[in-house]
């Protein structure tokens, strides 16, 4: 099996990782809480109650866990492409598989990387949800420490099952939602690239940044779901289950509340995939 693409699926996805996570801060806390007006209320509260500081929350442990679940990604879905078509990395653009492969391949990955993303992405909520400022924190300190003592509570709170809190509908949204993030990036890809060339580098960039947010737009109403589900059980309301968090959220707030975060979330889509696309490809290239 060749350990390339977990490696180079690693980097790329630490490198849009810090890209990405102000803006991943503001759309969790869009979703989630209803205390703001809009994307730029969202950062100009946190700015001026936290500091630059606010929108780096709950970044330390998904660097960390980045480089399982980038790695299983990527490396899942160019395994998955070698088993159906018989084809290595190198060997796919002169023999480029047919995009029904690359849904299943894109899919297969996105269903295994789901369950190793799950407790990561929880703590990540969680730990973004701490509104409290740095003068509070030391009269009030925050539920949790940091990310180590927000497992830790969780465990105890809620028990083991309680790491898994949203899994279902973290599933359900990256499945499908990788497998379009695969399709839309190789047809991008595909268009402007003669055949048997590798795509430049400009055609890598914009492929990847529309396939981030092609994938987001159409993950984005599991999405809420899914951080609503792993606020739960916390100060927020408990739901009986992925259907009634769906069922009573639109009751109460009407069906835009599936779409809460989309534009935050298609502007934070562009360049951190973009820079992951640019960074995969370059990286399986050096290494020949
Ligand atoms: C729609 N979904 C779930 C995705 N496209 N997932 C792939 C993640 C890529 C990048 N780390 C990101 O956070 O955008």
């Amino acid at each position: 099996m060749p350990v390339e693409e977990f490696v180079a699926g690693w980097i790329s996805g630490a490198l849009g990782l810090v890209l990405g996570h102000p803006f991943d801060t503001v759309k969790v806390r869009l979703q989630t809480q209803t205390t703001y007006q809009g994307i730029i209320d969202c950062m100009v509260k946190t700015y001026r109650r936290e500091s630059l500081q606010g929108f780096f929350k709950g970044m330390s442990f998904p660097i960390a866990s980045i480089a399982v679940v980038n790695s299983v990604l990527f490396g899942v879905y160019s395994n998955t492409l070698l088993v159906l078509t018989a084809t290595s990395h190198h060997e796919r653009r002169f023999q480029p598989p047919s995009y029904t492969q690359v849904f299943i391949a894109g899919c297969t990955g996105g269903f295994l990387q789901a369950y190793i993303l799950a407790p990561f992405d929880l703590i990540k909520v969680r730990l973004q949800n701490q509104t409290e400022s740095r003068a509070q924190r030391k009269s009030t300190p925050p539920r949790y420490r940091g990310p180590v003592h927000c497992a830790a509570s969780i465990f105890q709170e809620e028990g083991p099952r309680g790491l898994f809190r949203g899994a279902w509908a973290l599933t359900l949204r990256d499945t499908p939602t990788l497998g379009i993030y695969f399709v839309t990036y190789e047809w991008l890809c595909r268009q402007p690239t003669p055949d048997g060339q590798n795509p430049s580098s400009t055609t890598v960039l914009v492929a990847g940044g529309f396939a981030g947010i092609t994938s987001w737009v159409a993950a984005t109403p599991l999405d809420v779901i899914k951080s609503r589900m792993q606020m739960a059980g916390l100060k927020q309301r408990e739901y009986q289950g992925l259907l009634d968090c769906m069922v009573s959220s639109a009751r109460q707030e009407g069906l835009g509340v599936f779409f809460r975060g989309l534009t935050i979330n298609s502007a934070r889509a562009f360049p951190v995939n973009a820079v992951t696309f640019l960074s995969y490809e370059y990286l399986l290239h050096s290494w020949g």
